[in-house]
């Protein structure tokens, strides 16, 4: 007989513990986790440093997720913030308010401007107003100001500034070829930093003489500070041969506008032209760029893995035997959802003792598929351990990952990436466990795949959760699961089990630290391998 705490339902638990993880990295928990203010000595303390406040705050945010930063820093601060402006997404205002009325909104008494801009994702005027208004907030700061800048993931296209001679269209055109021609983000805002006046440091220079701090919500891999939204406030170094070796290496040299090519070219013969007259010391050019960037303070405010270390304490808290696997989690959503399967099959087979003392040619198979799919060695071998260490706890695992899931889009069904995750999941627990395995019933696997801005693709949803109950309500319902997944239909077919039952829907979260899976396997309820 299992333990009773081994029977619950693991559905409503693993959308707890995203739950958790989201809220770790909402905009209170993350402003407030850094940035303290000290009323009685008037000061503003973030990590080691101290800011003297007296009516000497200006903010500035451009993002998907600054709007409840900006709230939160705001209420923090009051009579101190003398103005700001931030551009969100348009839209964004009316779905905020809709969600949460005016909690999540910035209150009625705002010192800040609010730029609603880039419908659709799209560079435009509205942005182009925005950025030329936050240049010129910035640029009459002095000494004794401090600004506030917040960033997010989508910053860049809410903030465009293209330096003269180049036009907002033909640097519209520029990213819109470098994203249709398999430029990755890193590329893209490579670009942006060489065409624009903000972005790789441009507005912590436009903004000297003040002290400067930028509360950064990291939305990339590896938490590159500068490749959030371009890195307004991070030291750059100017690269325009880089550019121009990325758009050759593209094939699109010859595509981009005539001006954007010239100016890379020009930008790139002065620095040749400099290398070669410079007689300047080296370390002492070096200190003095560097003394100009002491009054930036640049903060990673929340990230994937605060999120993910988050989910880890709540699983903990629900009686699981918790593992976070990896917090730079990539691949294509229907291959990820194999592996997650495959994933499962492979810790079944490790919690029966015997089965992880004996040679098992099944478990050997299935770890070189899973490092085949992206699964590390080094990975498999502390998953064992933990497995091993949970049976003896009597436990059950959660396994927490989080990552960026692609997805290739081929049909014109309507769904996420991360409902086409859990969507492949099922598919391929239903094989693994129904088909292959005839006489198997039970199919002791929970999993979540969300995407925590709570916007999974076009739908209203963050994801899906699918267990062993998904599987018996597709049998009713006699729903083929398959066509739905080519033809990238996974919200549609989600929609029809159950009413919906099985999507996780979380509105809009005010944050986006990329997306986040939960895999949670019961042990066996007899030790023998148990669906053999
Ligand atoms: O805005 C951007 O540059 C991307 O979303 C990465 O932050």
């Amino acid at each position: 007989m299992a333990p009773a705490h081994l029977d619950i339902d693991m559905k409503p638990q693993a959308v707890d513990i995203v739950r958790n993880a989201i809220s770790a990295v909402s905009p209170k928990a993350m402003i407030e986790n850094v940035l303290l203010y000290n009323q009685t000595t008037s000061t503003l303390n973030l990590h080691n440093r101290q800011y003297k406040i007296n009516k000497n705050v200006f903010i500035v945010g451009f993002g998907n997720s600054v709007l409840g930063m900006a709230r939160v820093v705001e209420d923090m601060l009051g009579e101190h913030v003398v103005t700001g402006i931030i551009s969100i997404p348009s839209g964004l205002k009316q779905e905020t308010v809709k969600a949460y009325d005016n909690d999540r909104f910035l209150s009625l008494k705002t010192k800040l401007q609010v730029y609603e801009v880039a419908e659709n994702n799209v560079i435009d005027e509205a942005g182009h107003n925005a950025s030329k208004a936050i240049h010129r907030l910035v640029s009459n700061l002095t000494e004794s100001d401090v600004l506030i800048v917040l960033c997010t993931a989508g910053g860049s296209a809410l903030c465009p500034s293209p330096r003269p001679p180049i036009t907002l269209q033909e640097l519209n055109f520029t990213i819109k070829l470098l994203n249709e021609n398999g430029a990755n983000t890193k590329e893209v805002n490579t670009l942006r930093k060489n065409l624009e006046t903000l972005k790789g440091g441009g507005l912590a220079l436009a903004a000297r003489p003040a002290k400067i701090i930028s509360l950064i919500l990291s939305s990339v891999m590896g938490d590159k500070a500068d490749l959030v939204a371009s890195g307004p406030t991070c030291l750059t170094q100017p690269s325009p041969h880089h550019c121009l070796e990325i758009l050759h290496r593209l094939h699109i040299i010859d595509k981009v506008p005539a001006n954007v090519k010239r100016f890379l070219e020009r930008e790139a013969n002065l620095i040749n032209a400099t290398k070669v007259m410079s007689v300047q010391d080296p370390l002492k050019a070096k200190t003095e760029r560097d003394k100009a960037w002491e009054d930036v303070q640049n903060v990673i405010v929340g990230n994937n893995s605060i999120a993910c270390q988050a989910a880890a304490k709540r699983a903990s808290e629900l009686g699981y035997f918790p593992l976070v696997l990896t917090t730079v989690l990539t691949g294509e959503a229907k291959d990820l959802g194999v592996l997650f399967t495959k994933l499962a099959k492979f810790i079944m087979i490790c919690y029966d003792r015997r089965a992880g003392m004996e040679p098992n040619p099944e478990l050997s198979m299935l770890e070189v598929e899973l490092v085949a799919g992206g699964i590390k060695k080094q990975w498999m071998n502390h998953i064992a351990t933990s497995v091993y260490k949970a049976h003896n706890m009597n436990k059950n695992i959660c396994i927490i990952s989080g990552g960026e899931i692609d997805v290739n889009v081929i049909g014109n069904g309507i769904g996420g990436k991360n409902t086409e995750t859990a969507l492949s999941a099922a598919l391929q627990m239903y094989e693994e466990f129904r088909v292959k395995q005839m006489n198997v019933k039970e199919c002791s696997v929970c999993f979540l795949s969300v995407d925590s801005d709570g916007m999974d693709g076009i739908t209203k949803v963050a994801g899906a959760v699918v267990d062993q109950t998904f599987l018996d309500e597709v049998d009713k319902s006699k729903l083929d699961m398959k066509p739905y997944l080519l033809n990238n239909d996974s919200y549609t077919f989600f929609k029809q089990v159950k009413d919906g039952k099985y999507l996780v829907q979380t509105n809009l979260t005010g944050t986006d630290i990329m997306d986040l899976t939960v895999l949670i396997v019961k042990q066996p309820t007899e030790t023998k391998y148990f669906w053999k």
